[in-house]
């Protein structure tokens, strides 16, 4: 049988077998058809004639699925850099591929950028009058069958978003790692695809911070004015508020960012106030704690042991409700001014997932020069790369011969 075109360079791990097809190909795969025949992998322009389904047992070599939702420039990539470092090895894209792939790749992880799931192109969405945000610019169809392929242990040909010329180019074969983080605007709109994720994070930065952030990099680094930044934020927020955001209502973590409290009127946007929201309740994660689990804690950590200047550092710790949700919140405000004296604030804290006392601390003292290191954007994004690795061990010692049923249209 002729396999489905969107997995023209697919190979199967010995957990899996392709069986008869059972239904009839919809005419948006056939897009996808001509659209894969245009690479130089992909040799069988419209003889994928039909669908089949792949049945994998859950093998030593199933993989985990990570989502990572926020918006452009919210601080994806360093969390990202700074998973990957947890589980050890440098991140990089594809050996010999496309120089401009988003794809990083190290021993244990795989990160797709879903921006490569876009449908339309930069001309594209011009043309159409959609941003990059709006569900009609992304293909969940392809989005949802690729992921779903990698997590059965099946490599898939796909596409490649191309960020310097606004083109889709021909795809790169990604093949299914440990562990699969999908970053990106969309990982836990489609329905589908939220159901194949065992552990989703949101970064919700609040409007005047992702302001801040975008100054600091795209007028500073990037040469764009003040008036093109504020216009192309005001111009992405309608469809921000329609199909991003919503998505934190799904997420097992959320780490939002917002301006502090403990200056009053700041409108600076340097010192910041950090939350990480933690659902209870999901299965392989459970949320870290300040000093006693379940109780309401507000704790001042300036003094003799860590250093703090001016507005000083405040922490919070307690259940709540997000979204209906039953949640713990740590909660940190400030900013550290010696990292080596992290080790306090860390062995205040438990549930941390950590294989050594002052992990944490030495995660946050090798990328000091990270954006973000010097507060709760960086100590909580360490700790939530300490949760999925811990999470990730626990998935892989429980796994059972339990059969694995992908069907592939
Ligand atoms: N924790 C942080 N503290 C301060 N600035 C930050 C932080 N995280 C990110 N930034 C700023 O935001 C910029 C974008 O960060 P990053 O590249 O990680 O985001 P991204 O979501 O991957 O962006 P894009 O989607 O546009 O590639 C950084 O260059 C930096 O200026
Ligand atoms: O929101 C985005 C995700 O990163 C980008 O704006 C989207 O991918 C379009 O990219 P480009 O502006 O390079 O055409």
């Amino acid at each position: 049988m002729a396999a489905c075109a969107v997995y023209t360079s697919q190979s199967l791990n010995s957990t899996c077998s392709i069986s008869t097809p059972t239904k009839t190909h919809l005419g948006f795969h056939q897009k996808q058809v001509v659209f894969y025949s245009a690479s130089k992998r992909t040799s069988k322009r419209g003889s994928s004639s039909g669908p089949c389904v792949i049945t994998c047992s859950a093998g030593d070599s199933q993989t985990v699925v990570i989502g990572l939702a926020a918006d452009s420039g919210c601080g994806k990539s360093t969390f990202m850099r700074r998973l990957t470092s947890v589980f050890g090895g440098a991140a990089e894209p594809p050996k010999g591929g496309n120089p401009d792939s988003n794809t990083l790749i190290s021993d244990m992880t795989t990160v797709i950028c879903l921006d490569d799931y876009h449908s339309l192109d930069r001309t594209g969405r011009k043309e159409k009058g959609v941003t990059a945000l709006d569900p009609r610019a992304n293909d969940f169809d392809l989005m949802y069958e690729q992921v779903k392929a990698l997590k059965s242990g099946i490599a898939v040909d796909k596409p490649i978003y191309n960020h310097v010329t606004g083109l889709l180019d021909p795809p790169e074969l990604i093949k299914p790692p440990k562990i699969l983080v999908i970053e990106g605007l969309h990982p836990m709109f489609d329905e589908r695809v939220r159901d194949l994720l065992d552990f989703s994070i949101y970064l919700d930065i609040s409007n005047e911070v992702k302001f801040a952030w975008k100054i600091q990099r795209d007028m500073a680094e990037r040469g764009h004015s003040l008036e093109s930044i504020k216009a192309s934020i005001d111009a992405r927020k309608p469809d921000f508020d329609a199909y991003i955001d919503p998505q934190k209502q799904y997420a097992d973590a959320v780490i939002e960012v917002l301006p502090t409290q403990l200056i009053p009127d700041d409108n600076e946007g340097k010192v910041l106030r950090v939350r990480l929201i933690m659902k209870e309740g999901v299965k392989h994660f459970s949320p870290v704690y300040l000093f006693d689990e379940g109780s309401s804690i507000s704790w001042i950590p300036c003094g003799r042991k860590l250093t703090c200047s001016y507005p000083g550092i405040k922490f919070s710790y307690g259940p709540d409700t997000y979204f209906g949700h039953e949640v713990s919140v740590l909660e940190m405000d400030g900013q550290f001014d010696r990292l080596d004296e992290l080790i306090y604030v860390e062995s205040h804290l438990s549930n941390i997932s950590t294989k050594f006392y002052g992990e944490i601390t030495q995660q946050m003292l090798k990328h000091a020069d990270f954006p973000g290191s010097n507060n709760g954007t960086g100590l909580f994004q360490t700790i939530v790369g300490l949760k999925i690795r811990d999470l990730y061990e626990q998935i892989s010692a429980s796994k059972t011969a339990t059969p694995l049923e992908a069907t592939k249209a």
